[in-house]
Order: C-alpha cells, then sequence, then structure tokens
C-alpha cells in the first residue's frame, strides 16, 4: 500500500520513533484509544479508528516539522522544543505551540565539567570548548554569560556526548541528566542548568483541524487518571467540613447520605503521591471503611 497516498484529509501526529519518550508516547496512545499497526522499519502508520496517520520521527526533529506546518501535532521533549526556537532568527515568532505538559520524560540540560578538574563555575568556560547536541541553546547560553559575545567554541556532537572531555575534544559540555548515572560514570559533574524539561504535547501554530482539540482532551483524561486515585470514605457529618480540607477534590468531594444517622459517604480525586499522607489525617479525623481506587480514564474540568 502506497502510505503517502492515504495521508490526504488525516491530522498528522509525530511522535517519537525511539528512544526515552518512545514508550510512554506509546501508552498514552493506546490509552486514548488511537488504535494502529505499524509494519516493520515504516514510519508511518494509519490510525484506524479516527482521520490520523502517525509518523515516527526522532524526538529531536520533531519541532522542525511542526513548526513548518507539516504537521499538527507532536510529542517530544520541552528541550527539543527549546532547541528549535533557539535556532529561529531574532523577532521570528515560533511555530511550535505547547498544548500540555506530560509529565513524563523528566530531566535537564545542563553544563557539566570533569569532577576532579579546577572548573566549578560555567563563566570559566568561557572562551574554551564546550560540546553539545544542543548547540542553539548553548550559544544563547554563553552568549548571554559573556553580555552578549561569544568567544566560546561550541562543537555539535549527536550522541555519547558525555565522552567528549576524556577525549580530549571538550573543557566541558552540555547534556542531559535523568539519574546522574551517566555523568557519575563519565567522571563529570553539573555547574549549572540550562533548561529543564518534560515530555510535552505541541501543536502546529497553524493547523486548524478540529481533531486537534479531541486528542488534546483525551490525553489529558489519560494523564489525570494516571496522577490521581478515587479515594472512598464514610464519616460522620460533624466531622465532614475537616475532611472536605483534607480531600476537597479536583472541583469539590461528592457527598452522599448514609442509611445511618449522623453518617455520610465521601468520594474525591487525590493526587496518588499524597494519598498515604491523606489517608493517615482521614483515619486522625474520624473517617472509616477509606477505599482507594485506580482510575481507568477521565474526563474533568
Ligand atoms: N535520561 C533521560 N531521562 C528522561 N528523559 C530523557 C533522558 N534523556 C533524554 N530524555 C528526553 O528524551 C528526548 C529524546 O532523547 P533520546 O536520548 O531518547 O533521543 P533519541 O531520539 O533516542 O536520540 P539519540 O540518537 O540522541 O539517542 C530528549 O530530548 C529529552 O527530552
Ligand atoms: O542521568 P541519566 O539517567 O544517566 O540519563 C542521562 C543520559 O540519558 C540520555 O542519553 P541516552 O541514554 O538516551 O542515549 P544517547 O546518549 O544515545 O542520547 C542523555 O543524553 C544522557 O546521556
Amino acid at each position: 500500500m502506497d502510505l503517502v497516498n492515504h495521508l490526504e484529509g488525516r491530522l498528522l501526529f509525530a511522535v517519537p520513533k525511539k528512544g526515552r519518550l518512545q514508550q510512554s508516547t506509546l501508552d498514552l496512545l493506546s490509552g486514548s484509544d488511537i488504535q494502529f499497526r505499524r509494519e516493520t522499519r515504516l514510519d508511518i502508520a494509519l490510525v484506524k479508528n479516527l482521520p490520523i496517520a502517525l509518523i515516527f520521527l526522532p524526538a529531536a526533529d520533531i519541532p522542525t516539522f511542526i513548526g513548518e506546518g507539516r504537521v499538527d501535532l507532536g510529542i517530544t521533549g520541552r528541550d527539543q522544543v527549546a532547541e528549535h526556537d533557539a535556532q529561529l532568527p531574532a523577532g521570528e515568532t515560533s511555530g511550535v505551540e505547547e498544548i500540555l505538559d506530560l509529565g513524563f520524560g523528566r530531566c535537564k540540560l545542563q553544563v557539566q565539567v570533569p569532577e576532579k578538574g579546577p572548573l566549578t563555575d560555567p563563566k570559566e568556560l568561557v572562551g574554551k570548548n564546550v560540546v553539545t547536541s544542543f548547540t542553539a541553546l548553548t550559544e544563547a547560553f554563553f552568549r548571554q554569560l559573556e553580555g552578549g559575545e561569544l568567544s566560546t567554541k561550541i562543537k555539535y556532537v549527536g550522541g555519547s556526548v558525555e565522552a567528549a572531555c576524556a577525549l580530549g575534544v571538550a573543557d566541558g559540555i552540555v547534556d542531559l541528566v535523568e539519574s546522574g548515572e551517566t555523568m557519575k560514570a563519565a567522571g563529570l559533574k553539573a555547574i549549572d542548568t540550562v533548561v529543564e524539561s518534560t515530555a510535552v504535547l505541541v501543536k502546529s501554530r497553524n493547523t486548524n483541524n478540529s481533531l486537534v482539540e479531541l486528542i488534546t482532551s483525551r490525553i489529558r483524561g489519560v494523564i489525570t487518571a494516571q496522577k490521581y486515585v478515587l479515594c472512598q470514605y464514610n464519616i460522620p457529618r460533624t466531622e465532614l467540613a475537616t475532611a472536605s480540607q483534607i480531600t476537597p477534590g479536583k472541583r469539590a468531594p461528592t457527598i452522599t447520605a448514609l442509611e445511618e444517622e449522623g453518617w455520610v459517604a465521601v468520594s474525591s480525586m487525590v493526587e496518588k503521591k499524597a494519598i498515604a499522607t491523606v489517608m493517615d489525617e482521614l483515619t486522625k479525623v474520624g473517617a472509616t471503611d477509606i477505599l482507594v481506587l485506580n482510575i481507568a480514564n477521565s474526563r474533568t474540568g
């Protein structure tokens, strides 16, 4: 099948073809009921149940395709969008618009130098060799540090940036850090942060495809569901005001009267990471039968 001829009329949605953001992106698509089958080695997949085509691209290239309006929607790192925007001529507005922070792919683009070396401040790298995959952001960073000048020599490498200092190619690097394992293994330390990043859903500023809203709302629902649990409990009506402060919900808690005089049942969305503390506090104010339920999907205001 000539897939390119089947793109007409479809929303084009770019997703990472490999790497750190791919699995969580595929999970989001699946949670949003975007059904597709990707043929081996093909970078285009037609969605079966919606007029959408998925385009598998390197995360670093996604902002370019979206910025030029070739692709309507995409998932990539905020760092990649920032790098794309930093390459634009002065005064030009970015064609890439962020719609949603997706929460995964959290990392920092950091200035790193040899741990045992003499450098401790990014200013000491001015005029020296710096290696990175993010040349535009690194240039902007050093230009600001140098007060508008740029004497620092910035060189591009596509991967394994952390090897540059040990190989004598660089005095410092600008690379992504998450756990810090790679940096530590390469004998480097971070001395400054250029940008902080998470995966984002982005759209082309010029797209007018109505499916953008539908997809955004589905993805938002999946993210909310992943972030929250539903907490249900029974409480004496006299303690309801205090309990409602502990579980205010996204809008307000749902309160139902119980058959037993003076008692009510409460059901409220609570952030997953806070649930243990919330349960402790509810118990303290007299709540009983506290249940915590996972949310499969959601649409909230
Ligand atoms: N260690 C990490 N932890 C979390 N997110 C990361 C990490 N490294 C990269 N990312 C995010 O994932 C995006 C893609 O990086 P990744 O290293 O997966 O690239 P890639 O497309 O596989 O290209 P490469 O050929 O450079 O490996 C980055 O721009 C960043 O937003
Ligand atoms: O702080 P950490 O948890 O160690 O993660 C950081 C590493 O992850 C990324 O590389 P990746 O492993 O995706 O491969 P790459 O170097 O080929 O881009 C990034 O470029 C760092 O090297």
